[in-house]
């Protein structure tokens, strides 16, 4: 493990205002801590991202190592969802938004990969569930048949069977597969989001707030389901629960007004914070 910083590789041009803005804000930045992974997934170098002139990341890199589970904690505001959501490019749908640096996975720029293949590869679930208003099972069949994965129904009922197991669902629901999604419960919605991610066997997982809509139990529920899910996919969540960042995350990084402050495995991070900002934010002294 080692930091890191590589080198600079645009991929949306931005302007020199925003340059000067970068250059300004990066004189005293360091981020502390270990930035890369020796097996990462994701790599991500340089990140500056800018709502109009609006500055929300100041040159972030950091790895996703491969089967890790990431989390990323700070106080509101702080640019973890926006940093999140550069990884499958959610942000390119926001006009304002310009993103530079260089952002690969598994060794390929994000950049050459296809928008909608990408977000395959990377898949994403939401703050809140947002199922399809359609059956469950059309909610899980229907990645796996525009993406081909597919030949017959017989296939497609196997994916189907196979996503619902993954997310700990099967049992609950096997008997009334053509229900609307939607008149699930809420913990149950996630779960089905989760299904629905994996179904296309993504690479990685993004995971924003996934239970800040759910009750204890049902958060419970998901956590067990994401510290399974790390057996084979890599996960970066965002949360505002220091306790679930410490159950489940391998390793910790801390984000303060758009910069990445400290990031180290989450025991240590927890356990000896280094930078003062991080501590503060531990001591829970603003947040
Ligand atoms: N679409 C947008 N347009 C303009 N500014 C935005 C947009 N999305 C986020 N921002 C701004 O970027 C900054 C980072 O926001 P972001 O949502 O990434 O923070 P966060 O750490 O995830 O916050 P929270 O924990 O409250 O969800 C904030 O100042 C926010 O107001």
């Amino acid at each position: 493990m080692m930091n890191s910083t590589g080198q600079q590789q645009f991929y949306a041009q931005v302007s020199p205002e925003q340059t000067a803005l970068k250059a300004q804000s990066l004189e005293t930045h360091q981020t502390i801590g270990e930035l890369t992974s020796d097996n990462p997934g994701m790599t991500t170098r340089r990140i500056d991202v800018f709502y109009n002139d609006v500055q929300a990341i100041y040159d972030v890199s950091l790895d996703l190592g491969e089967k890790e589970v990431l989390a990323l904690i700070g106080p509101s505001g702080c640019g973890k969802s926006t940093f999140l959501r550069c990884l499958n490019r959610m942000n390119d749908t926001v006009a304002h938004c310009k993103i530079s640096g260089e952002i690969s996975l598994h060794g390929t720029k994000i950049s050459e990969i296809e928008a909608e293949e990408l977000r395959s590869r990377v898949g994403m679930v939401f703050q809140k569930p947002n199922p399809f208003p359609k059956s469950i099972y059309e909610n899980i069949a229907y990645g796996p048949k525009i993406h081909g994965l597919a030949e017959n129904k017989a296939d497609l009922d196997e994916i189907v069977e196979a996503a619902l197991r993954k997310a700990g669902l099967w049992d609950e629901v096997s008997s009334r597969l053509d229900v609307p999604a939607t008149g699930l419960s809420g913990g149950q919605q996630q779960r089905l989001c989760i299904a629905r991610a994996i179904s296309i066997s993504p690479e990685v997982i993004l995971m924003d707030e996934p239970c800040s809509a759910l009750d204890p139990i049902a958060t419970s529920v998901i956590e067990d389901l994401m510290s399974e899910l790390k057996e084979n996919y890599t996960i970066c969540m965002v949360t505002h629960s220091m306790q679930q960042a410490k159950r489940i995350s391998d390793r910790t990084a801390y984000f303060h007004l758009g910069k990445l402050i400290e990031v180290n495995p989450t025991r240590q991070l927890f356990e000896q914070p280094v930078h003062q900002l991080t501590q503060g934010y531990l001591r829970g002294s603003f947040g």
